[in-house]
């Protein structure tokens, strides 16, 4: 496991790309917009990890709740794995609740789970593999 990517929720990606483009020196690889999620992300490498700038694109996407509830800031951790499936069954032997246990498409050529916060330490953790 590697941490693959911080998700962090914004107001406007306009402006928290200008904003992580000064911090980090340099520009958004990728934008791509995942109509499932109710999401537009903005991705940035960072060494080995990556941070993952996400908009909501509608209103009743998890990114405006998160926003109205806790303003913007870090939404989630995503765990890179070698073999999704296994490692579902791992977490949930060991007790970890998932929101959904089907893989879907994430952004960036992933497929992706999530674990509910409420088991892990108020932490919303994704899972993600490199699609085939
Ligand atoms: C682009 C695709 C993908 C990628 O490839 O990287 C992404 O990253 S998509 C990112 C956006 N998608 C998701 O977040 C999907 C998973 N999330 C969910 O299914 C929901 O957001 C949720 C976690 C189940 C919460 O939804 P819901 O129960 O409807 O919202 P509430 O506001 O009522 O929250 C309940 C409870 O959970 C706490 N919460 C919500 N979000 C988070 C969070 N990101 N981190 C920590 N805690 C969170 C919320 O505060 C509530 O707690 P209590 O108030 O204590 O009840
Ligand atoms: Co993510």
């Amino acid at each position: 496991m590697k941490i693959e990517h911080l998700g962090i929720a914004v107001k406007s990606l306009g402006l928290s790309d200008d904003l992580f483009s000064k911090l980090l020196g340099k520009d958004s690889y990728k934008q791509e917009s995942v109509e499932r999620e109710g999401v537009v992300t903005s991705f940035y490498q960072v060494g080995d990890s990556k941070i993952e700038l996400l908009e909501a694109s509608k209103e009743e996407s998890p990114i405006s709740k998160f926003i109205e509830k806790k303003g913007e800031g870090i939404h989630h951790i995503a765990f890179g794995v070698d073999d999704i499936h296994s490692e579902i069954e791992r977490l949930k032997k060991a007790g970890f609740q998932f929101i959904s246990e089907e893989p879907k498409d994430g952004a960036d050529n992933k497929i992706v789970v999530f674990l509910h916060p409420k088991s892990t330490n108020g932490v919303l953790v994704e899972l993600c593999q490199e699609k085939a």
